[in-house]
């Protein structure tokens, strides 16, 4: 295990039972992530990315078929815990999650102060006191007026309600906060504020984040790494600055293509068809029906190449 390494995921699986078949949101996910470290999570919708998120974080619907795997949270593995430890010792305090629409999540009867300072108490056992102290730090620290902190969620803008959600996933100074797409819905001006919010957190508390996002644009300014997502799978994971330059697998430089460019007159790209639904999976490639550089080796399980640590899940590179 690398020095710095907070996070090595291995095999990591969640099935969910219905009434057609097993639906394989995450079918053997494996990544690192270091401290102080951000990866951003790419993939069209449905592809597992909020799956992923439960899964590391424990939070299970009653459907579940198969949950398994190993998850090293600064070098324990945190899926050997019951549920009881898990709660007590990884969730909120080693680990925390901002929910998608979180903005949307707060309780309208409370206080937002009361609800920031919340996890403190309930998870550290910490005082009522010594928490809203705590919750106002983190107030100041997500650029939220401390007079904040005695008003309702009714009385918030969207922007300062998901600068709320994210000082409450902050005050329990976490290693890894995982962000479910934390600006979508906002407008962009917002979103701009949320991502520098985002970054001054890193600099300052020295967070690690997986950030989960269709916004590949404004999260290349946070990310150390990209990991790209495909039908429950990881396909490709490296350093943001080459996958930026250069997407290795035909799904990401699709994906890639997709973005619009203010310069240059290229037309934004899409990808044809539809990801394989996730109760009936094909053999071989995942991608394959979709991919313009699909050859007769595509029909077989593709192997997890490491181009000098810029890993990728296709045959074309092996
Ligand atoms: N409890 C559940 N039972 C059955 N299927 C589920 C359950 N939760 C999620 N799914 C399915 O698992 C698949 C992955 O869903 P997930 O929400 O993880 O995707 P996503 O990549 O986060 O999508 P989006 O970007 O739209 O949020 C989807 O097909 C979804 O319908």
């Amino acid at each position: 295990m690398a020095d710095n390494q907070l996070l090595r995921i291995e095999n990591l699986v969640l099935h969910f039972r219905t009434e057609r078949g097993a639906v394989k949101a995450v079918d053997g996910v494996n990544f690192e992530l270091n401290h102080n470290e951000a990866v951003v999570v790419l993939g069209e919708s449905g592809c597992g990315k909020t799956s992923l998120a439960k899964a590391l974080l424990r939070l299970l619907p009653r459907n579940v078929q198969a949950y398994s795997g190993k998850v090293f949270l600064n070098g324990n593995d945190v899926m050997a815990l019951n549920d009881e430890e898990f709660r007590r010792n990884v969730r909120w305090q080693q680990m925390s999650l901002v929910p998608q629409a979180a903005m949307n999540s707060l309780n309208p009867v409370l206080r937002v102060g009361e609800q920031v300072a919340e996890p403190l108490m309930v998870h550290a056992g910490i005082s009522k006191e010594k928490a809203m102290e705590q919750a106002r730090k983190m107030f100041d620290l997500v650029g939220v007026p401390e007079e904040f902190l005695e008003r309702y969620a009714f009385e918030l803008s969207g922007g300062m309600r998901q600068r709320s959600a994210i000082a409450m996933s902050l005050v329990t100074t976490p290693d890894l906060i995982i962000l479910d797409e934390p600006t979508s819905a906002l407008d962009v001006l917002t979103q701009a504020n949320i991502f520098n919010v985002l970054k001054r957190i890193k600099k300052e508390m020295e967070t690690s984040y997986i950030l989960i996002t269709h916004d590949i644009a404004t999260s290349s300014e946070l990310a150390n790494k990209v990991a790209v997502m495909y039908a429950g799978q990881i396909v490709e994971v490296c350093d943001a600055m080459r996958f930026f330059h250069e997407p290795l697998h035909p799904y990401s430089r699709k994906l890639m293509a997709s973005v619009p460019r203010l310069r240059g007159d290229k037309e934004p790209d899409f990808i044809v068809g539809q990801p394989p639904s996730l109760l009936f999976l094909p053999t071989g490639c995942r991608f394959k029906d979709r991919c313009p550089l699909r050859f007769g080796k595509c029909d077989e399980e593709p192997p997890v190449v490491n181009k000098e640590g810029h890993l990728v899940k296709c045959w074309l590179y092996v």
